[in-house]
């Protein structure tokens, strides 16, 4: 039967070149080959189906798991594919599992902060998961503070050995994908204690079970912590607790980048910075922020497809009712997400770039701008998860009530995303982290030049001071106008932390008191590089026939959308006036009208498979009613007319109350 696609009125609508916008959005053409092919060849696998998961018990739903990423590993060694191919294949299997760990954290420590020997030892194993390897960081009392770990790692120079322990309950790891059920090894973070001196927090490979039956190896207590949020969701992955009574490990198997023990029991600090020994959070920080716009998009999609589709009110002469997509509030609330999708989209590809020249600079003594790649991983994560999570939630209630079906796809990929608000970092904490950067480099103004993303600190009397010059809606579309008003604003906020820092006798007791107001600065920071990125994305060639034009709408409904979500700060610190405010959201409201008969077209550019969705909602076609109606009766609950426990709960109810009725 041929396909009818109810969406076709929309797609002729567009004005610009999708495929086009495609590539843009992929990174590249061999980006975007790459992604399409190995998205297909996801889709239409069997082996990757995963419409079923928020009916399964925890037990089946973990067992499916384990066998969809064993399956997934065939297909990689079967088809040769690529270390990129591969990489490419987890993502679109779209199911958190132990593998993530392995290859999104275990094998990067070890190339961080391993020696070239560790990393010739242990990477080749890694690589062809002979061992599986989880980050055993987080403890069941300390998290956020990696300093408060209590594991300790005591150098025993009689047998050359650490000796690995878990002092007290709250020294028990908790947490750590992959480690509850499958990892065979562990990055394990301890207190390095040589000679009884405590050195602090280091890295060390600790093998965990046996490889050949899977049991924990003698000292070794672990196990899966339990369910978490959502059906189906993140309860594919193990989280895990883990306890060492005394677990001996070689010397060697000290991660011995960032500081080594020799066999005569003699600490040693290498020449690059302690901080080094974070250096896999960072990594992770950068790939999370390229994923936000992953899942953002996918949520987008799903709702502005579906708000195409769904029609309220509105019918003149028995003609159709209103699409909701037209209404001026459905687009206030979901364009933003839409340009949102594509800003995370830009900075995720900058902090990658950013993120590589960082390490290339480590690899050759310079570690100037570490400060800088660790504030801007920190903030850039916390803001954008932060976004994705609410944005997420936001599509879902655009949806109306569809949306809190399963079948959605919204109520899941919510449930497993959020966890990224805190892990890898709560977002508090790191823009705490964002803002001790902020207060350092106000400190130092006019002892040293401010570079990179807090350049705008040069400028920072001019900035203090300047007046906005938008006139008229349409002045607001001037890049160098919206720049100013984000960097004026970003500088007073920061200017003005410092000054009342300055009152506090304790520089920490300030910073305690005004952590409110701190956070606010740095968000205002990260919002500002996010703006000036998409900016900077917009003065380089883009192909295409309407794609730049699109993109530019999108960028400053993005950045209008911010001043007048924050016109709170701009106000108060006297960036803008009342009427320039007034003027931003004039030309809003103005950009969505633009945006709206290009939205369906600016989603399909994500190239997303209906299997990848896993939305009916948001399916390619549009033919939802249809796909709703048969999805309910594939639930179990209609497997029998008459429910199981009808005998036993429902029948004798009735009954008593015709008795009573009688009575
Ligand atoms: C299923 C979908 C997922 C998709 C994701 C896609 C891919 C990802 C792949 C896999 C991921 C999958 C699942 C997620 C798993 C999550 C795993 C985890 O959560 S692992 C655990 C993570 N834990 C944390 O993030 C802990 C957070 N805490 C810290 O980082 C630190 O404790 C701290 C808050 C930074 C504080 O550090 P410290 O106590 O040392 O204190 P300070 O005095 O503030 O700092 C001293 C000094 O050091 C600088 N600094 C701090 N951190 C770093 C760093 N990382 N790099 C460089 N420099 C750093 C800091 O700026 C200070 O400098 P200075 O002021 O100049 O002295
Ligand atoms: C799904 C998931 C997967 C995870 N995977 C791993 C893993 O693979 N490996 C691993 O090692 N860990 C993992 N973690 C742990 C994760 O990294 C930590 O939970 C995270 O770093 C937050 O730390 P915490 O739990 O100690 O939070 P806490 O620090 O206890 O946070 C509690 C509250 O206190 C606030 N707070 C804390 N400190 C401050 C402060 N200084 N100032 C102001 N407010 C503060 C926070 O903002 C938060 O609101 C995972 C966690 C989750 C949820």
């Amino acid at each position: 039967m041929e396909r009818v696609d109810h969406l076709a009125h929309e797609r002729n609508k567009s004005e610009f070149d999708v495929d086009a916008m495609k590539i843009v959005w992929a990174g590249s053409p061999h980006a975007f080959e790459l992604s399409d092919r190995i998205s297909k060849l996801v889709a239409s696998d069997p082996g990757f189906r995963k419409d079923n998961r928020t009916m399964l018990s925890r037990k089946d739903l973990f067992k499916n798991t384990l066998r969809k990423a064993a399956y997934a590993w065939k297909t990689i060694v079967d088809l040769h594919l690529s270390e990129e191919e591969a990489a490419k294949l987890r993502f679109y299997v779209d199911e958190p599992a132990y593998t993530d760990l392995h290859w999104g954290m275990f094998v990067p420590a070890i190339k961080g902060q391993g020696t070239d020997e560790q990393q010739q030892k242990w990477l080749p194993l890694a690589y062809k998961m002979q061992i599986i390897g989880c980050y055993a960081q987080t403890e069941l009392g300390h998290g956020s503070n990696v300093q408060g770990l209590e594991t300790t790692a005591t150098f025993d120079p009689q047998t050359d050995e650490f000796i690995i322990h878990s002092p007290t309950l709250t020294s028990s790891k908790w947490w750590p994908g992959g480690l509850g059920k499958v990892a065979t090894h562990a990055i394990a973070y301890a207190r390095l204690i040589v000679g009884g001196r405590d050195y602090g927090v280091n890295g060390f490979i600790v093998q965990l079970r046996s490889l050949e039956d899977h049991s924990p190896l003698p000292g070794i207590t672990v196990g899966d912590i339990g369910m978490k949020f959502g059906n189906g969701a993140y309860n594919t992955m193990d989280n895990g607790v883990l306890q060492f009574d005394h677990v001996r490990i070689p010397r060697d198997q000290m991660l011995m980048r960032v500081s080594q023990v020799t066999r005569e029991g003699k600490y040693k600090q290498s020449d690059v910075p302690r901080q080094l020994v974070y250096g896999t959070m960072v990594y992770v920080r950068q790939t999370i922020v390229a994923d936000a716009s992953c899942a953002l998009s996918r949520a987008v999609c799903i709702a502005t497809r579906y708000s195409a589709v769904r029609r309220q009110f509105g019918s003149q002469n028995g003609g159709p009712e209103t699409q909701v997509i037209d209404y001026k509030t459905q687009q206030s609330r979901l364009f933003p997400l839409l340009a949102s999708a594509y800003a995370f989209r830009f900075i995720g590809e900058w902090l990658k770039w950013l993120y590589t020249d960082v390490t290339q600079r480590l690899q050759a003594n310079d570690f100037s701008t570490l400060p800088e790649a660790h504030a801007c991983t920190a903030g850039l994560k916390s803001l954008t998860t932060t976004a994705t999570a609410d944005g997420i939630e936001e599509c879902r209630k655009l949806c109306g009530g569809h949306g809190y079906l399963c079948s959605s796809g919204l109520p899941e990929l919510f449930a497993v995303y959020v966890p990224a608000c805190t892990y890898e970092g709560d977002n508090t904490v790191l823009l705490l982290q964002v803002a001790r950067f902020l207060m350092k480099t106000v400190s130092q103004l006019g002892v040293k030049k401010p570079v990179g993303t807090i350049g705008y600190m040069t400028r920072v009397d001019h900035l203090m001071q300047c007046r906005c010059g938008v006139q008229r809606a349409e002045d607001w579309l001037n890049p160098s106008a919206l720049l100013e008003a984000f960097e004026a604003r970003a500088a007073r906020m920061s200017v003005a932390c410092a000054q009342n820092l300055s009152n506090f006798d304790n520089p920490e007791e300030g910073f305690a008191e005004l952590s409110a107001d701190l956070v606010e600065a740095a968000v205002a920071h990260c919002q500002l590089i996010i703006v000036s990125k998409f900016i900077e994305k917009l003065q380089q060639e883009i192909p295409g026939k309407g794609v730049k034009q699109q993109l530019e709408v999108l960028c400053n409904i993005y950045t209008l959308f911010l001043l007048h979500k924050h016109q709170g700060d701009f106000l108060s610190t006297g960036c803008i006036t009342p009427k320039h405010a007034s003027l931003a959201n004039d030309q809003l409201r103005s950009l969505y009208s633009q945006v709206r008969p290009n939205a369906i077209a600016l989603v399909d550019a994500f190239n997303y498979t209906d299997h990848f969705l896993g939305s009916i909602l948001g399916c390619y076609d549009g033919n939802v009613y249809p796909k709703l109606y048969e999805a309910a009766w594939e639930d179990p609950l209609n497997d029998s007319v008459v429910p199981d426990g009808y005998h036993q709960y429902i029948r004798p109810l009735l009954k008593q109350q015709i008795r009573t009725a009688r009575l």
